[in-house]
Order: structure tokens, then sequence, then C-alpha cells
């Protein structure tokens, strides 16, 4: 883990020229750098830096990687995958289907999108945010989250049913541990059992680094991938529509990643 965040910042702290050659938005490039992946979209710019790398269902192939993150990022993924099979089979469980529902029947485990984020050092922290509030679109997501600039991510919580109030909390770091999200379509598929967590990370002094691995569809599947929620025994109705997670990811990206779901409620 402190590998991984290590030549994550190494990556970000190398010069712009080496940088340079993965600068790109092209989706067939399995590593993209990007400052802000929804720069003219989103109303702010992100105070963060991102190389993203497609991992599964294949590795980008060495000459795509940048040098700082050969193998350590390969590794690290398939570690994190195996995690993420042990949880979605517990997930499983909890919501009473088979133990492989989500990883098998779902596809919550075909594709594997990690995002290595940096915050750079920021001296008017208060005027800017690292990442803006959002739920993920994924169907869980695995942080990994270093110790400097701790608290930084913060989720929004709701005390109790009734209360409407709401509070951002500080999600500190903890050394060799993990943060797990579940993500909109985990959402939808559960039928709220489970909640996608809003979330945002606020700038501090920084640099801070943190390693996301989505656990998503995307490409061409996400046009087949279709998400239905769970019809539970006890008769429950379905909150939302089934849908294709293109037309979740469309929805998604045109509201900035905020409630994106509501637009599939019944
Ligand atoms: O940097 C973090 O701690 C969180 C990043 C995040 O929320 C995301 O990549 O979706
Ligand atoms: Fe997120």
């Amino acid at each position: 883990m402190s590998g991984m965040l290590a030549v994550v910042r190494n990556f970000h702290e190398e010069p712009v020229e080496v940088k340079r050659a993965y600068y790109t938005r092209d989706p067939a490039r399995s590593v993209r750098y990007q400052c802000n992946q929804d720069l003219f979209q989103a109303s702010a710019a992100k105070w963060r830096d991102t190389v993203y790398m497609d991992m599964a269902p294949t590795e980008p192939a060495p000459e795509e990687t940048p040098a700082a993150l050969r193998g350590i990022a390969v590794e690290y993924t398939r570690q994190v995958k195996r995690l993420g099979s042990t949880l979605l089979e517990l997930l499983s469980e909890a919501l009473g289907v088979q133990r492989e529902y989500l990883e098998k029947e779902a596809g919550c485990l075909d594709w594997i999108l990690v995002g290595g984020h940096y915050y750079p050092a920021c001296s008017e922290p208060h005027l800017t945010m690292g990442t803006t509030t959002h739920t993920d679109n994924s169907f869980i997501t695995v942080l990994l989250q270093d110790g400097v600039g701790s608290g930084a991510l913060q989720v929004l919580i709701q005390e109790n049913r009734e209360e409407e109030e709401r509070r951002w909390v500080d999600v500190h770091a903890v050394p060799g541990a993990l943060v797990v999200n579940i993500g909109d379509f985990l959402q939808l598929i559960s039928n709220d059992r489970f909640k996608s967590v809003q979330h945002r990370v606020v700038s501090k002094e920084g640099p801070r680094v943190s390693v996301a691995c989505f656990f998503q569809t995307y490409g061409a599947a996400a046009s087949t991938r279709v998400c239905t929620p769970i019809a539970f025994s006890d008769g429950t109705p379905s909150l939302y529509k089934s849908t294709t997670v293109e037309e979740l990811l469309v929805s998604y990206r045109a509201k900035n990643g905020r409630r994106a779901l509501n637009n599939f409620r019944l």
C-alpha cells in the first residue's frame, strides 16, 4: 500500500515533460493523465491531478504505463481485485442472494479503473475544493489515502432517518487501512439497501496522494450491461427502473456526479 502511494506520488512529481506523454482525454488510451476529467463541463475546476489507468479486464501494456508506475500498479490492482471479490461475496450474502451474484451475474468486477490522485500544495485552500461533492459512478470503490493532510476526505452523514440535518465528517487516513465506498450502480442493484455515499475532498496544505480503484463497467460493455434492482423475496417493490450502465453514466456526467440516480427512480 505504501509502495503504491509512493509510486503515484513519484509520477506526479516527475517533470512536466515526462507527464506530458500521458496527458490525454482519449478513452482509447488505457493510461490518461488529466488535471480535471470534467474540465469545461463542471462549473468549477478541482485542485487535483489524476493519472487514470484501465487495469481490468486488460492490464495496460508496459510500454503504455509510465515507468514510475510499472509493476507495482499491476500488483496492487491484483490484490485489490482479490479483496473486491471477497467483498462482493459478503455483500451478496448480506443481500440474501447467491454468493457469486454481484461478481458473476451483475458483473461488478468486470472492469477496474484506477485513479492515482495528487492534490498539489495549495496556498489558499479555503478558496478551492480538491474533489467536489459527488457519489461514485461505480459498483464499489476501494480507496487508499496517505496520512498527509489527514481529514481532507469527508463524507456526508445523516444522523438518523427522521433528521433532515446532515453534516460533513472527516475520514481520517489510517495507515494500512482502505476505505470502501458503495457506488451508484450498487445502490440501484440493491434497491437502496446499500446507499451510495456523498463525499468530497477539501483542500489542505498538501500535497496529498490517494488511489481510488473503481469497480465499474466501461466501453462497449456499458451499453449492454443492464443494472436491475434485485427482486427481494419480501416483496419490496423496485425503486428503480432497469437501466444500462451507459444511460447511468450519461446521466451522471450531466449532473456532475450529484444524485444522478434520481433520474431512474420509479
Ligand atoms: O482522494 C480521495 O480521497 C477521494 C477521491 C474520490 O472521491 C474519487 O476519486 O472518486
Ligand atoms: Fe469518489
